[in-house]
């Protein structure tokens, strides 16, 4: 009777704690779920025509963040009208900036920008020596990508060139530790051969 009872408990006590029990997930499978909703274009890869495309790309580092980012790609041609003094358009670096409402700002003058209106302006940028700040500034005015189509082979880097300081600080210091060991030597013989005669 007892042994029923106890028996009759534990049943009781274990459908209890079946009903209680959630699936559990991982963290892995939480993120799985909230990247896979919604109209996500996982691959991030997209057929693009046309002189202007909007598509939308993930991260493409490989690690899901659930971050949407919306590129617009213009064709350099698009690119190429946009020489007014109303309406400027520059690609720096692969990307394409409206500076229209810049000229009357800008610290370099207003005929540099329109010297390069509709045109990849990289090298001018990079030649003046711009600023950090400057660079920042780039946020504001910029509007999409460079077609990829139309991105010149190895030229599409839409970085900044990092500068060789590495390899010119060597070079800077090199020389002058070289050159002073050798005086060392031709000293010391110098010395040994003065006291031998
Ligand atoms: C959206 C694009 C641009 C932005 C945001 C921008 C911004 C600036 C800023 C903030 C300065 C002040 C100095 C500094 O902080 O570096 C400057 C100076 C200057 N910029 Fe630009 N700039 C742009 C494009 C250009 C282009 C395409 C040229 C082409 C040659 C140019 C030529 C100059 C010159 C000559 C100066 C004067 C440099 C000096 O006086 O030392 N800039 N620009």
């Amino acid at each position: 009777m007892v042994a029923e009872f106890v028996i009759k408990k534990e049943f009781e006590e274990l459908e209890r704690l079946a009903r209680l029990r959630k699936p559990v997930r991982t963290e892995r499978e939480v993120d799985f779920q909230e990247v896979g909703s919604g109209n996500r274009n996982s691959g991030g890869k997209e057929v693009i025509s046309g002189p202007m495309a909007t598509v939308v790309a993930s991260g493409g580092d490989g690690k899901e963040q659930g971050v949407e980012t919306s590129v617009t790609y213009y064709r350099l041609e698009e690119v190429a009208k946009r020489n007014s003094s109303k309406d400027i358009w520059l690609v720096i670096h692969g990307r394409v900036y409206d500076v229209s409402r810049f000229l009357d700002e800008h610290p370099g003058g207003e005929e540099v920008l329109m010297e390069q209106a509709g045109g990849d302006a990289t090298e001018s940028f990079e030649d003046v020596g711009h600023s950090s700040d400057a660079r920042e500034m780039l946020k504001q005015y910029y509007i999409g990508d460079v077609h990829p189509n139309d991105l010149k082979p190895g030229g599409g880097s839409k970085e900044p060139p990092k500068s060789n300081t590495c390899k010119s600080y060597w070079s800077y210091w090199i020389f002058p530790i070289v050159g002073a060991i050798l005086l060392g030597f031709l000293y010391r013989y110098y010395m040994a051969e003065s006291k031998s005669s």
